[in-house]
């Protein structure tokens, strides 16, 4: 709620015009019986036309103008809507792009999908229903009683007993709605994270023959929330009989006591005929306020479940005092005496590093799987933080860097090769928005995927669906490749990203890099030893701890377990032995 109140307050004028307009609206909507009861006691019990004719055009221009009140004020409810979700979901979008990776798993993809865009729509319908029917009903309220009671103060118990009549309806209805509506939104996540698994994950389903599981899933899903809607529908199908139960009754009673209120001639006839209308519209308005009311419970619960992303706070974050890498610095990457820990984690996934990345040099990381590798990746971006030890970008603690500057200097292609829907232009130009067709192909070159690109029919501009699932596992990564070339960077870390190129694809690019990337530190993180025989340095990681440093020939004498990945994956004379 806190950050809903913190928006309307920046749009208090808006506000206050759109309650001046509903006080408008519902005196409007007052006139009408108003005029009514005119037209029948001076016109036609009186048989007057110039006065039923002057009484009926007045009654028109209050009908015209309150409909164009109403219009106005529906038009800014509708604004206001749309911007709270336009300012939530920017506000969910900032934070998201703040958040460290174990912040946003602990909230989940799903429900953090459900939050910017189901949560949000709730928010919004349920605003325009309050603004627009909800707003006017006390107004409606009082100004109904004050002018039956204007009337005759004898008929005022009529409405007022209704109106009792209904909020002990409400009352019991709340009480049994409310749960069910918030148990309506928790379902909702549910249903998004099947629904989402059983489509991203439709490869694997269709490849296990795993289809009547899943579908057995999501009918269990589908069902538990078909079941809670038909609770609420059911819930209300028992109070709209009531209701007008209770306004055909308030119509008799005004019927019953105004006639004899007419027969005594304490009052006109027309008079009857307006308390009634203010009766019925009065609990009219109150039975439309009740059914949005029911939103209201889940309407929080979505208010809530945005507040708890927003009220995270950030836990890497960038110092409050923070000095700029010195770029003249040879030393590009340092680790020195790193240990880090996975929360929740008994064990250090590394411990101790210790190492060194120069300008114009290469530095590949080795190891088996899980042994650290790719945390090695995530540390250098500041995606987490280290417990013990330092990681220095060019002599400066990365944790003194804004995290901006600290990945505008680094170039990195993920493990996973992920591309953006666009076209292939948009997705190289990520790193450098004003990059040159030249400069575009120059790193498609280097990345062996300039030929591919040139042989699609619109070349730079060809479209890429959504993840890139247009293109093979290779291209993707050579795309990716290209994106981080086009970024000029003093650091290039490379996280497995030549596992899916064939063994010729992956030497003319290690060849074609080693030749550009003169200026920068380059790492490589493989689990291919022919692709990182040649670097500079080659790390080998084993269970989180560095088993050995050195050159290929260097490792194959000292390091058993390098001698262990060579032995498993080259003969003698690949492994240079012979
Ligand atoms: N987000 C995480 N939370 C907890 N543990 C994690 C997380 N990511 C990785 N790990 C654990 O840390 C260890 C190292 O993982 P990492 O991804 O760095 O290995 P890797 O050497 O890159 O493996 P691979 O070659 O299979 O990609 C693994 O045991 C893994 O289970």
């Amino acid at each position: 709620m806190k950050y809903l109140i913190q928006f309307l307050q920046s749009k208090k004028k808006m506000l206050a015009f759109i309650i001046l307009l509903a006080l408008f609206q519902s005196f409007g909507t007052l006139m009408v019986p108003y005029f009514v009861a005119k037209i029948i006691d001076k016109g036609i019990l009186e048989k007057n036309v110039p006065v039923i004719i002057s009484i009926g055009l007045q009654m028109l221009a209050a009908a015209g103008i309150t409909a164009l009140i109403t219009l106005w004020g529906s038009y800014l409810c509708a604004d206001l809507s749309a911007l709270t979700g336009k300012y939530m979901r920017e506000k969910l979008f900032d934070k998201s792009q703040q958040l460290s990776i174990k912040e946003f798993n602990h909230i989940g993809t799903a429900s953090m999908i459900t939050r910017a865009t189901g949560d949000i729509t709730v928010i919004q319908q349920t605003m325009i229903m309050i603004t627009q029917m909800v707003l006017p009903t006390p107004l409606i309220a009082v100004a109904a009683i004050v002018m039956t009671a204007g009337i005759s103060p004898d008929l005022v118990y009529i409405p007022l007993t209704g109106m009792l009549l209904f909020f002990i309806v409400i009352f019991f209805l709340f009480k049994k709605a409310s749960p069910i509506s918030k148990t309506i939104q928790k379902r909702v996540d549910v249903v998004n994270r099947i629904v989402r698994e059983s489509i991203v994950g439709i490869r694997v389903i269709r490849a296990f023959d795993n289809t009547e599981y899943e579908k057995k899933r999501s009918d269990d899903t589908f069902t538990e929330y078909a079941n809670n809607v038909i609770r609420l529908n059911r819930t209300f199908a028992a109070f709209n009989p009531l209701v007008w139960a209770i306004m055909g009754l308030a119509m008799a009673a005004v019927v019953w006591f105004g006639g004899d209120l007419v027969l005594r001639q304490t009052i006109q006839i027309g008079s009857i005929s307006a308390v009634t209308e203010y009766t019925i519209m009065t609990l009219m308005f109150l039975m439309m306020s009740a059914m949005v009311l029911v939103y209201i419970p889940r309407m929080t619960a979505c208010l809530d479940r945005i507040q708890e992303v927003l009220d995270i706070n950030p836990e890497i974050a960038d110092a409050t005092e923070v000095c700029e890498a010195d770029t003249d610095n040879q030393n590009k990457i340092t680790f020195q005496n790193v240990t880090f820990t996975y929360k929740g984690a008994e064990e250090p996934v590394l411990e101790d590093m210790n190492f060194l990345c120069e300008q114009g040099k290469t530095t590949a990381i080795i190891g088996g799987t899980g042994s650290g590798k790719s945390t090695v990746a995530a540390l250098m971006l500041r995606l987490y933080d280290i417990q013990k030890g330092q990681i220095l970008l060019e002599g400066k603690d990365i944790r003194d860097i804004t995290q901006h500057e600290l990945r505008e200097r680094i170039s990195y292609v993920p493990q996973k090769a992920f591309l953006f829907s666009g076209t292939i232009a948009d997705n190289l130009r990520m790193g450098k928005k004003d990059a040159t067709i030249e400069e575009l192909r120059k790193a498609a070159e280097i990345a062996q995927a300039d030929s591919f690109i040139n042989s699609l029919e619109a070349g730079y501009d060809s479209p890429v669906a959504q993840a890139g699932i247009n293109f093979s596992g290779g291209q993707k990564q050579r795309l990716c490749i290209a994106r981080a070339l086009v970024k000029k960077a003093p650091v290039y870390v490379f996280d497995d990203s030549f596992s899916a190129l064939d063994f010729k694809t992956d030497a003319a690019l290690r060849g074609a890099l080693k030749h550009e990337m003169r200026e920068s530190a380059v790492v490589i993180i493989a689990q291919r030893i022919s692709t990182i025989m040649d670097a500079d340095q080659i790390i080998v990681l084993d269970a989180g701890s560095i088993a050995g440093v050195g050159t290929h020939q260097e490792l194959l004498k000292t390091c058993s377990v390098y001698k262990e990945i060579a032995d498993s994956q080259l003969t003698e004379k690949e492994a240079g032995r012979v």
